[in-house]
């Protein structure tokens, strides 16, 4: 599906006296974005106006008490509030309101604005009940805000250790909250899940979810609760895990169920029937276990009440390429899944597998909706998917049965799926030696949320490309993984690669018909990495975008209705509710995730914010920020022929994941090396070793880069820079 988009060109084709190393290195850009978080900028925060609040605890209490399961069924039927990430159990994102609609949308105005002074990505939907809001930042602040001034309540800092923000690939970001019963639920950066009070965000009780702290895991999803249960899973399938979705009892944090979605060591005893039956898709001399294998289920989980069913989307693997996992092939369940489980046990029920034997990162974490809808005038119960691999599922979610199946931007690993639900793979995709990886690892959908209006029957789908070129690394070790460790990346799949993916990076908005598997219409925007969505009975579509804009569509049409700039590139999806009889929009911003550490497609950097709309709202934007950096580098001294041993040494250390390419892309929220100045990276092994920057998270190379690496990285920079500087006449 989907048209070629030919118009765009990389920049370096539009100019030609452009040496190959330079060109090698911006596409690196492009290739490797998926690695440790390292540096934040600090941002001036600025003083908001706030107007006081008349939540007193007593009164949150009394409401926050109220969210159970009926709170959330009774509140599908009219979206009052926004009592969980997706909304309702569904995770439709679709609200009921309409008193914002086409008709009005142009009168939206902003009510106010809360800085969530923080520098790093924000993924998370505000979760709204009573007009209490709670949202969760970088390293899992939590806030606690009054919906109707914007002041906040409380908010809680779990204290997620920063010095280790490197153990998780992209970005200490967080992808929302739960409410139950009067808590608050969040599950950290460093594999903790907290309960908190609603009302006062005193911690009530914290366990750890961690299996062992010797593999690199992390959390980044939020977590879902339903029946009294808290359920999580975790991240780290690019730097060797295991991975697995726990439930704990949300009065007590008790341990209740534990479901792993891929066989551990064969061994010893599986842990259920499903890892036996797993285990035979998995090559032993791969030794995958050592390393876990991956599959970390790190975003997506549905509840489904009526057929008690818990949906978990899995992971890639780990490391990437097949061959090196799992030597003579195999699907390698459950990498790249869905799988049902029975929710009051764990227990395994089915599974659909999206993509066998993953070997590109394309996970199936994906945003899932379940949906009720008639397909060739048959009522089903399903799960509509857009996976990172770029084809868009509708699966029967009573029995995991495939029904279809169509690519929703171009794709070059399968050309389609057979009617057994089995893609149909290109062989050049597992075998060539190098490989033009469309979707790339940042996947033709990523994270952020779809929505799925059932008046329009369109799901409005943030899709992408954003090419990478794979190999497969040639000093990979097998089950030695340990991030920002040279050779230690998990990857297994990207080489050094000097030649720059043939076609141009894109992100649009698709509105997609599930039914009949095609594109009905979409918008175009500036870049990839755009935010999740939002629809409503107004007939609207809610959408941030990369460059700094919070837009709404006709839902029917993708007209555009209205717009208000962000100040920063938005990722996350918006909310809607009603306070006061009042309906309210609110947006929380915050550039960053994985494309987001080394891209950027605004000029301004303001702090996280979260904006808050209505009609006739006529409060100030915050002053924007912009974005500064030092001058091109020059001046450092190096050997040209360090630079190439250099580049090698800027992958292999995972420099390039965070910082991006010298000089190319003037960094995303972190900074890059070719804006610096020359003092920096002269004195870089000051920065490398016990440098500065470990309480951003930047790992200390101490041990792993020896003083001669210093001089070769520093070639790499000020070369490749010098490479690209425009020359004077
Ligand atoms: O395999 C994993 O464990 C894992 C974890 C995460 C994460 O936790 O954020 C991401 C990914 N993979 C990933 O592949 C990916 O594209 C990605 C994007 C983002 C983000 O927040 O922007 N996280 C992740
Ligand atoms: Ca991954």
């Amino acid at each position: 599906m989907g048209r070629s988009n030919t118009e765009c060109q990389w920049p370096e084709k539009k100019s030609r006296n452009r040496s190959r190393i330079q060109i090698a290195f911006r596409e690196i850009s492009a290739v490797l974005v998926l690695f440790p978080a390292l540096l934040g900028l600090s941002l001036p925060s600025s003083a908001w106006a706030q107007t006081g609040t008349d939540a007193k605890p007593d009164r949150i209490k009394a409401n926050i008490s109220r969210v159970d399961r009926d709170f959330i069924e009774a509140n599908t039927k009219r979206s009052r509030d926004w009592p969980t990430v997706g909304l309702d159990y569904a995770e439709t994102r679709f609200s009921k309101l309409n008193q914002i609609n086409t008709d009005n949308v142009r009168d939206l105005g902003l009510v106010w604005s809360y800085n969530l002074e923080s520098s790093r990505g924000i993924e998370a939907t505000p979760l709204v009940v009573d007009g209490i809001m709670y949202q969760s930042a970088p390293w899992n602040v939590v806030h606690a805000i009054d919906a109707r001034t914007g002041t906040k309540i409380w908010s809680f800092d779990p204290g997620v250790d920063r010095s280790k923000t490197y153990r998780g690939c992209c970005d200490a970001v967080s992808r929302g909250l739960a409410l139950y019963k009067g808590k608050v639920f969040e599950a950290a950066y460093d594999g903790r899940l907290i309960a908190l009070d609603a009302a006062t965000g005193a911690k009530l009780w914290e366990t750890d979810t961690l299996i062992d702290h010797d593999h690199s895991y992390t959390i980044t999803g939020a977590p879902r609760v339903f029946n009294g249960k808290v359920v999580i899973g975790q991240s780290g399938a690019e730097y060797g895990v295991r991975g697995y979705v726990t439930a704990y009892d949300s009065e007590t944090g008790h341990q209740l169920w534990r479901w792993f979605t891929v066989p551990g060591d064969p061994s010893k005893p599986f842990e259920d029937a499903s890892m036996e039956a797993a285990a035979k898709t998995w090559d032993p001399s791969g030794k995958y276990w050592i390393n876990g294998g991956g599959g970390a289920p790190w975003d997506s989980i549905t509840f489904d009440p009526d057929l008690n069913m818990v949906y978990v989307g899995t992971g890639n693997g780990g490391p990437w390429n097949r061959k090196l996992r799992s030597p003579s092939g195999g699907d390698n369940l459950y990498l790249g899944s869905i799988v049902a489980l029975n929710a009051d046990t764990g227990r395994y029920v089915w599974h659909y597998q999206e993509t066998p034997g993953d070997n590109w990162d394309y996970t199936s974490t994906q945003p899932m909706i379940l949906a009720d809808i008639k397909i060739d005038n048959v009522p089903r119960k399903v799960i509509l998917h857009a996976p990172k691999n770029g084809f868009f599922f509708v699966i029967d979610r009573t029995n995991g049965k495939f029904i279809s199946a169509k690519n929703f931007v171009d794709v070059n690993w399968a050309t389609g799926y057979d009617a057994n639900g089995r893609p149909i793979e290109l062989p050049a995709a597992r075998d060539a030696d190098q490989y033009e990886s469309i979707p790339g690892p940042d996947g033709a959908h990523n994270w952020q949320p779809m929505s799925f209006n059932p008046l329009t029957g369109l799901v409005y789908l943030p899709a992408q490309h954003i090419p990478v070129n794979l190999s497969p690394e040639k000093s990979f070790v097998q089950n030695a993984a340990a991030p920002g460790k040279l050779g230690g990346l998990l990857g297994g799949n990207i080489g050094f690669v000097f030649n720059p993916p043939k076609s141009a990076p894109f992100g649009r908005l698709l509105a997609w018909d599930p039914v009949h598997q095609k594109e009905v219409w979409r918008v175009e925007h500036v870049s990839p990495w755009n935010g999740g969505t939002l629809t409503t009975a107004g007939n609207l579509v809610f959408q941030g975008t990369a460059d700094g804009r919070f837009v709404a569509y006709d839902a029917a049409n993708g007209t555009k209705l209205w717009e208000m700039p962000t100040g920063t590139g938005a990722v996350a999806a918006a909310a809607t509710y009603m306070v006061d009889d009042r309906q309210y929009i609110s947006i929380a911003v915050g550039w960053g995730g994985s494309y987001g550490l080394t891209h950027r497609a605004t000029e301004y950097q303001n702090p996280g914010t979260i904006y808050t709309y209505a009609l006739g709202g006529t409060a100030k934007l915050p002053a924007f920020v912009k974005y500064q950096t030092e001058g091109l580098l020059q001046g450092v001294k190096y050997d040209p022929k360090d630079i190439r041993e250099g580049g090698e040494i800027y992958v292999a250390a995972a420099c390039v994941a965070c910082h991006g390419v010298p000089g190319v892309g003037r960094g995303g929220n972190i900074i890059n090396l070719g804006y610096v100045s020359a003092e920096e990276i002269t004195n870089l092994r000051h920065i490398l070793f016990h440098g500065p920057f470990r309480d951003q998270g930047m790992p200390d190379f101490s041990g792993k880069l020896t003083e001669g690496d210093v001089g070769k990285l520093q070639a790499f920079i000020q070369g490749t820079v010098d490479a690209i500087r425009p020359k004077s006449r």
